[in-house]
């Protein structure tokens, strides 16, 4: 399992601070979308440049013109561009072809799918990486992801599998079960004071599951 950052409302100077800080227990830093819309592109330049060893995700959560604005992600240094999983086919199609052109990856963000298991099928077929089921932060007081995770697992399996959505210390046992591919963490980490050893801890609770 890998673990993901998401540096979602944050400067970048204090973005390159937390991953200096969790470097070491991490394997994906995502430039969140508050991010993006804050620094643009730039911000993955910069993030891909001084941290090359780390891959890096961006949260543009593409909605229409795919290939287009895949291929900015990409001439950016990305390695894995996200794309929301209920959009067009033609858009995700785009996103596909300009991943694939440089050998990089699509995450589809499952945010208000409601035909999770035949759509999760669809996308994995059109080549899309990683399925990715998301509460978002808006609903997160009353919702959560963990009910999608176990759909979605057994639909495409755990290596195709992403979950975010307000996962913290205490909601990770509800995931490790399900092994899924990328677990995202956001303000389970970067809003917690003693960052590092939190991320230590994500880590530790991961590599006990594989
Ligand atoms: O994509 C996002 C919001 O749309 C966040 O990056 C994602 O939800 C992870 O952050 P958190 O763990 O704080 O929910």
């Amino acid at each position: 399992m890998k673990l993901q950052i998401a540096l979602d409302t944050v400067s970048m100077q204090q973005a390159v601070n937390i991953i200096k800080k969790v470097h070491k227990y991490i394997d994906i830093v995502e430039v969140g979308t508050p991010m993006i819309i804050d620094f643009g592109m730039e911000a993955v330049k910069i993030i891909k440049k001084t941290f090359p060893d780390i891959l890096v995700l961006a949260d543009t959560k593409i909605m229409d013109a795919g290939e287009y604005e895949a291929k900015m992600v990409f001439e950016a240094k990305a390695d894995i561009v996200t794309v929301m999983g209920i959009t067009h086919v033609e858009t995700i199609l785009g996103v596909v072809k300009a991943a694939s052109e440089v050998n990089k990856m699509v995450l589809a963000d499952m945010m208000c799918v409601k035909n999770l298991e035949e759509r999760a099928k669809r996308l994995v077929e059109i080549g899309v990486d990683y399925i990715c089921v998301h509460t978002a932060v808006d609903v997160q007081a009353t919702e959560n992801p963990y009910d999608e995770l176990a759909r979605i697992q057994k639909t495409v399996g755990s290596k195709r599998c992403a979950i975010a959505g307000g996962i913290t210390i205490d909601s990770i046992n509800k995931v490790v079960d399900y092994k899924p591919e990328i677990v995202i963490v956001g303000g389970g980490i970067t809003g917690q004071k003693n960052k590092k050893e939190v991320a230590a801890t994500f880590r530790q609770k991961l590599d006990i599951y594989g």
